[in-house]
């Protein structure tokens, strides 16, 4: 799919009159890999702009046939019983979960870090979550004390410094199985030392929200992930042709 795209897109004929790539915005000449993000709630437009600033084509994803055409996906911040409704609404939960098990990248923050994990602590009557992490994930953890919190966090994968974590009645990861790694704690303050970004594989979660702070770092490394799974030799994009 990535090869198809940047044939048909970025293409220029050269003065010899071959058609030659057009080198992309950072200089490589790998095409930008194409992510999707959930918009059935939450802060869709901010995780957009973070995408294509990030380095990939950020495209909305709503409906199946959109889920089957991307290399990677993003599930926003906002509010996750009510994505857990509409997801099961627009009928992408089965579709959903089936890409996400068999590979397609995916980076949840905040309420997008609750649909990821297989385990829920604090979960609404009846709340499920597509799963994938191997983590308890325990919903508003922060109390009522620290409804939101910010802090400068060290995060394992970003370099040139701490990113600015903004937690708004954010989850933790409460256990982290063995095949996940911790990228990120909280620092200070009461909840100190709880594990707030994690990777497992093809999957990232925060529980913080980078795309509302100008600093595209977090999606960047995201969309490095997904372009490593296009160029590794797996077909990217496969992942997703089951759920056409
Ligand atoms: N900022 C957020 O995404 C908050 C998550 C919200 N508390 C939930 O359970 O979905």
């Amino acid at each position: 799919m990535l090869a198809g795209r940047t044939l048909s897109r970025v293409s220029a004929p050269s003065t010899t009159g071959t058609v030659q790539p057009v080198p992309a915005d950072d200089g490589s000449r790998r095409p930008r890999p194409v992510v999707g993000v959930l918009a059935m709630q939450g802060d869709v437009r901010e995780h957009l702009a973070a995408l294509e600033a990030g380095g990939a084509e950020a495209v909305l994803v709503r409906r199946v046939e959109e889920l089957a055409a991307v290399d990677g996906i993003v599930l926003p911040g906002g509010e996750s019983t009510t994505m857990d409704r509409l997801l099961t609404t627009f009928g992408l939960r089965e579709p959903l979960r089936e890409a996400i098990a068999a590979g397609l990248p995916a980076y949840g923050s905040c309420a997008g870090m609750i649909l990821l994990a297989d385990r829920l602590v604090e979960a609404a009557p009846g709340q499920r979550t597509l799963g994938g992490l191997d983590v308890v994930v325990r919903r508003n953890a922060f109390g009522r004390q620290v409804d939101s919190w910010e802090e400068d966090l060290p995060m394992s994968g970003v370099e040139d410094g701490p990113v600015r974590a903004v937690f708004i009645r954010a989850p933790w990861v409460e256990e982290a199985g063995e095949g996940v790694d911790v990228l990120a704690r909280v620092g200070s303050g009461p909840a100190a030392g709880r594990i707030v970004a994690v990777r497992q594989g093809n999957l990232m979660a925060t529980s913080f929200h980078p795309e509302i702070t100008g600093d595209t770092r977090v999606h960047r490394a995201f969309v490095r992930l997904v372009a490593a799974r296009g160029g590794d030799g797996s077909p990217a994009g496969a992942q997703a042709t089951h759920a056409s």
